[in-house]
């Protein structure tokens, strides 16, 4: 696909990310007709994008899509400027597209300026690492039983769907943190489904943002429906948290005034960012492996060394978490992992004033999307960006770009600003838990029939694998 730069009214600029040294009058951003789109999105969505943005050095361009026509962000400096210098005034996280997913959500964490800062200031002591080191040794072992009732499920060489079961094993394992214990196995799994369910069937409004919530769109009826569920569940659960003595993100936040409305918010919201994000990312590492023995090789030798893969050794044995500490490598796959199947790969916005971003006029209205995962394939950042190189998260490699990109980051998996992900710790942990207690004793290995072909990116709300990805557990003694 080629550029075509009619609908700009100026001349094409200069795709240097340097700025210029003396203000000029902001320009039109390039655009890309939609005949010259619509073609390429509906063959391979992420192939046309990242074309267009390998084609134009990771300048702005806008995309004529009729009604639609969305400025693409993706340059390290550019991005920075929306979600952090103008995040506040010009890019809050308002306007159509976040009033559907506020249904869901609410507006404490889920939503913008005072009553979003309030909110992220009471949950972030509960994910700040002193505080997930200390619930570690109570919570570790929950999550472990978890996974030893996952092989129990799973008879050897048995085909399964990893999504379900990493979500039943997740589920476990924030409900824990959440409740402290005080939610059953099967009402974890309710609220994990119906959250699913609210996400998924939520999609069709995002894609029509103006559309009015009185004219029904299909998945309307499901999402009620499953937020319905996911209140039913978690109200009395609310209530409870006030009695004294519990534990868990709930009772915490009860402790500091929170309102039973404000409490239930942010329960959900950390369940809809956190547990979907966590499992759809632990499906994409067989599928990684199967194509890369050498990094399976070295994974499952640094759990073998750091965690011990005897048979004949405690078979209750939680992992420590300086065993986990000790998992370098592992942890470098799955930044790879989320570099290259960044599960939050969109990320938009719309300016609530008129802007300049690199020269490039912005009108109030317009809808700015960030895409971490066009951000991750921009060479001047990840040279040769298709090929899945673990290294690329040395500590040297990562001060290297640090070097690089003074402003703005191009490692974006994890979000950028005052709305930066506030569980990448506690997933770091969680994953590496899951996967030392998992891999330790059992391979984990894809099932794909032969004649199928290769499991690719299908983009929606998050970055799914385009069908379910199979999987078979077999002891590795
Ligand atoms: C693979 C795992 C995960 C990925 C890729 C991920 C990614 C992200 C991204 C990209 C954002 C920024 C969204 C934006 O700017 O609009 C975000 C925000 C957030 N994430 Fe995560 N996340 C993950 C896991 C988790 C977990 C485990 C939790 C908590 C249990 C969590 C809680 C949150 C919250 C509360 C926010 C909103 C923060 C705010 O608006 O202030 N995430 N996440």
């Amino acid at each position: 696909m080629s550029i075509d730069a009619r609908s700009s009214s100026e001349s094409p600029q200069a795709t240097s990310s340097r700025r210029p040294s003396r203000p000029e009058s902001p320009r039109a951003a390039e655009g890309i007709a939609f005949r010259r789109l619509v073609g390429p999105l509906r063959k391979d969505p992420l192939q046309a994008l990242s074309q267009i943005v390998q084609e134009r050095d990771g300048a702005i361009t806008r995309l004529n899509l009729g009604l639609f026509r969305p400025y693409l962000v993706t340059r390290p400096d550019d991005v920075k400027h929306v979600l952090v210098t103008r995040a506040r005034d010009c890019y809050p996280r308002q306007g159509m597209m976040w009033d559907a997913m506020q249904r869901l959500v609410g507006d404490n964490i889920g939503g913008e300026g005072d009553k979003h800062a309030e909110a992220r200031r009471a949950l972030q002591p509960q994910f700040a690492a002193g505080h997930l080191r200390e619930v570690y040794p109570g919570w570790a072992p929950v999550v472990t039983r978890a996974v030893d009732d996952l092989v129990q499920r799973r008879a050897p060489g048995e085909v399964f769907e990893i999504y379900w079961e990493a979500t039943r094993v997740i589920h476990r394992a924030v409900n824990d943190l959440f409740f402290g214990g005080r939610i059953s196995v099967e009402d974890a799994e309710l609220v994990g489904r119906a959250v699913r369910t609210a996400t998924t069937s939520i999609v069709p409004r995002l894609l029509v943002p103006w559309m009015p919530n009185l004219i029904p769109l299909p998945g309307d009826r499901r999402f009620r429906k499953s937020v319905r569920t996911v209140d039913r569940v978690i109200e009395p659960l609310v209530k409870a948290a006030r009695e004294p003595g519990n534990a868990g993100i709930a009772s915490m936040l009860a402790r500091r005034g929170r309102t039973d409305r404000q409490i239930r918010d942010e329960l959900v919201a950390l369940a809809v960012a956190g547990s979907e994000s966590t499992a759809v990312a632990l499906s994409w590492l067989p599928v990684v492996l199967a194509d890369h023995p050498e990094v399976e090789a070295r994974l499952y030798a640094e759990i073998d060394a750091e965690i011990g893969s005897d048979p004949g050794a405690d078979e209750n044995a939680t992992p420590t978490l300086e065993q986990l500490e000790r998992l370098t490598y592992t942890k470098r796959v799955l930044r790879e992992l989320l570099r290259m199947y960044t599960v939050g790969w969109i990320i938009p916005r719309v300016a609530q004033q008129d802007d300049v971003i690199d020269g490039v006029r912005i009108a109030s209205g317009s809808i700015v999307v960030i895409s971490p995962y066009l951000t991750h394939r921009l060479p001047q950042a990840w040279p040769d960006p298709d090929r899945f190189d673990p290294d690329r998260f040395t500590p040297e490699a990562e001060k290297a770009r640090q070097k690089q990109f003074r402003d703005g980051v191009p490692d974006l998996a994890f979000g950028y600003g005052h709305h930066a992900c506030l569980g990448q710790q506690f997933f770091e942990m969680e994953a590496l838990l899951i996967l030392a207690s998992l891999l330790r004793r059992h391979r984990l290995s894809l099932h794909l029939p032969s004649g199928s072909s290769p499991i690719r990116p299908k983009p929606g709300l998050a970055l799914n694998p385009d069908r379910d990805v199979q999987v078979t557990l077999e002891p590795r003694v």
